[in-house]
């Protein structure tokens, strides 16, 4: 009431003054942004400089398009640009260990981590010692010798994804299969039980999962509204259930996993101090080293704060190693003779199918190895700049231009600084005719360089947390399967158990990344990585 009668009483001299203030802090807004931001020096276009609409436009309006006209825009203006009213952009991969480096103090942008609208989990943790804090607590169960121990967690749903598409490809008139759903039900029940000892098991559904899958990939999509404008997750939030499950594609689903996380933290957590802690679980949990951590403080290890760990754990560890198998699978049944050699290097190292093979031998294959390097230069996992915030450092970048002038640019503390992963592993200068997928260059005498740059999974304290699990479960992935599985270019040569894997209606584009939304997406009409399966008896 007081508001209307406040509007009521509003004369036109009134509005005038207040569409002048308005005016007038808008031109005040637009000339500090352009000439006397700390970044003001920094070359871009004016407009980017000017309004976050520029950026919203390639990544809203085209969809996740930005990382593309980035690229664009360090061509025609260097490689330091500004990309948005305070983001500075840098294409020029030796500066990575610079601003990613180990041991250097970097907090994330809080206009990066909002997407995940997941607080308190380590990924949207802006500020460095508070993510230190988080970290340091769960890093010891992700570590190389913890993911060497749980290898048998991986192995059993390997095997099971193995039994389920020598199953599928026995059915009288089979459909393909988009394979990128067997392999995110595959990496969602491996993280699933690695970290929770429990999953839903998802190979074994008929449809491999695929509400999840999808509405996993539709929230990545979502996440860039969010970045953009925080208020429509707040406004979903608010919603009830019935209504916002109803509105939302994979909303409910979504809710679902957030409340299976909460309850097995809470189940857990009611366990701690009586005999039953770690006895109700076939191996210990995260949520074991967490609620125990000495390093913790009590605040830290609320139910809230560790079901934001829990999820976003979950998240990044489905999709981008499901992404990469499905990569290597493309590339593999489209180009036969190196599947062929690949074989034949799985066949010598692993005589019997199926004995298991530690992680750490399979790391001494080295045609396996240079295909999993290679896939994930293709695959990325986030291709989303992620930007660093130096909070008490000045950093000089500089570079020499081609008519020789050196140009440097100081940049103050408190300045987001983002790089690419998708510009460094398609940089020409790097990697030779980059769009091809060529495991061979990863064993020529330029290897170690390439390696340098390889810098999918991120560096220093903010690296990706499952490293060291993607790759195991790539590699025995790949390893148990292709040693049984074949293409259609070498004829019957599959394995009891395999078969024959031939790829349907799909080309290069369906494996190759056209947008980003934090994760790679491709083409709009792609109807995925399609696939048709003739198993052996
Ligand atoms: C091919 C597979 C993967 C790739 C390429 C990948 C890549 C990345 C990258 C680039 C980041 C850093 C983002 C930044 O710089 O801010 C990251 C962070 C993270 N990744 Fe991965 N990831 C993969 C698989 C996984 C898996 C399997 C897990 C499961 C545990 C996982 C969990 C995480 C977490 C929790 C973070 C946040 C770390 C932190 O901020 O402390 N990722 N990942």
């Amino acid at each position: 009431m007081a508001i209307a009668d406040l509007v009521a009483s509003l004369t036109p001299v009134h509005v005038a003054g207040l569409l002048g203030l308005v005016a007038a802090y808008t031109v005040y807004g637009a000339i500090w942004r352009l000439c006397f931001s700390p970044i003001a020096h920094i070359p871009g276009p004016r407009l980017a400089a000017l309004t976050w609409w520029y950026e919203f436009y390639f990544d809203i309006i085209l969809g996740g398009q930005y990382v593309f006209k980035m690229k664009e825009l360090h061509e025609e203006y260097g490689p330091i640009i500004r990309i948005n009213p305070e983001e500075i952009h840098i294409y020029d991969p030796d500066f990575f260990p610079q601003l990613y480096g180990a041991g250097l103090r970097r907090d994330r942008w809080r206009f990066f981590t909002k997407q995940f609208g997941a607080d308190g989990s380590g990924i949207s943790t802006a500020e460095h010692d508070l993510h230190k804090i988080r970290r340091a607590a769960i890093n010891p169960f992700f570590s190389k010798q913890s993911v060497r121990a749980l290898q048998p967690v991986i192995e059993e749903r390997v095997n099971a994804l193995l039994a389920r598409l020598h199953s599928d490809g026995k059915a009288p008139d089979k459909p393909p299969i988009d394979i990128l759903y067997p392999f995110s039900a595959f990496t969602n029940d491996v993280i699933n039980e690695y970290a929770f000892a429990q999953s839903d098991h998802l190979i074994e559904d008929p449809s491999y999962g695929k509400p999840v899958t999808d509405y996993f990939l539709t929230g990545t999509h979502y996440g860039k509204y969010v970045q953009h404008y925080e208020i429509i997750l707040i406004f979903i939030n608010a919603l009830p259930e019935l209504i916002s499950g109803a509105a939302i594609p994979g909303w409910r689903g979504f809710l679902k996993m957030k409340r299976d996380i909460y309850d097995i933290i809470a189940a857990i957590a009611k366990t701690q101090h009586t005999a039953r802690w770690e006895l109700d679980v076939s191996h210990p949990t995260i949520f074991h080293d967490l609620l125990s951590s000495k390093t913790l403080p009590p605040a830290e290890k609320s139910l809230e704060r560790l079901a934001d760990e829990g999820r976003t754990i979950i998240q990044a560890g489905t999709l981008t190693s499901s992404w990469a198998l499905a990569i290597a699978t493309f590339h593999l049944l489209d180009k036969p003779h190196i599947l062929a050699r690949l074989r034949s290097e799985l066949k010598t190292a692993i005589p019997d199918p199926n004995v298991s093979v530690p992680v750490a031998e399979l790391e001494n294959l080295p045609f396996l190895c240079a295909i999993i390097k290679e896939t994930l230069r293709h695959s990325l996992g986030a291709s989303g700049r992620s930007a660093r915030v130096c909070p008490d450092e000045t950093l000089t970048y500089s570079y020499t231009t081609a008519s020789g002038e050196t140009k440097a640019y100081v940049i103050p503390p408190g300045v987001p600084i983002g790089m690419s992963n998708y510009h460094t592993v398609t940089n020409p200068d790097i990697y030779e005719d980059p769009f091809a997928w060529n495991p061979d260059r990863w064993l020529g005498p330029d290897a170690d360089r390439l390696e340098k740059y390889l810098t999918v999974f991120s560096g220093g304290a903010r690296a990706c947390l499952g490293l060291w699990l993607a790759q195991a479960e790539i590699a025995l992935a790949l390893a148990r399967l292709w040693r049984i599985w074949d293409g259609s270019g070498e004829g019957r040569t599959g394995e009891e158990g395999g078969g024959v894997m031939r790829l349907f209606e799909t080309d290069e584009r369906d494996a190759r990344m056209a947008a980003d939304f934090f994760i790679p997406i491709p083409w709009k009409g792609t109807k995925g990585i399609r696939v048709v399966l003739e198993s052996f008896e």
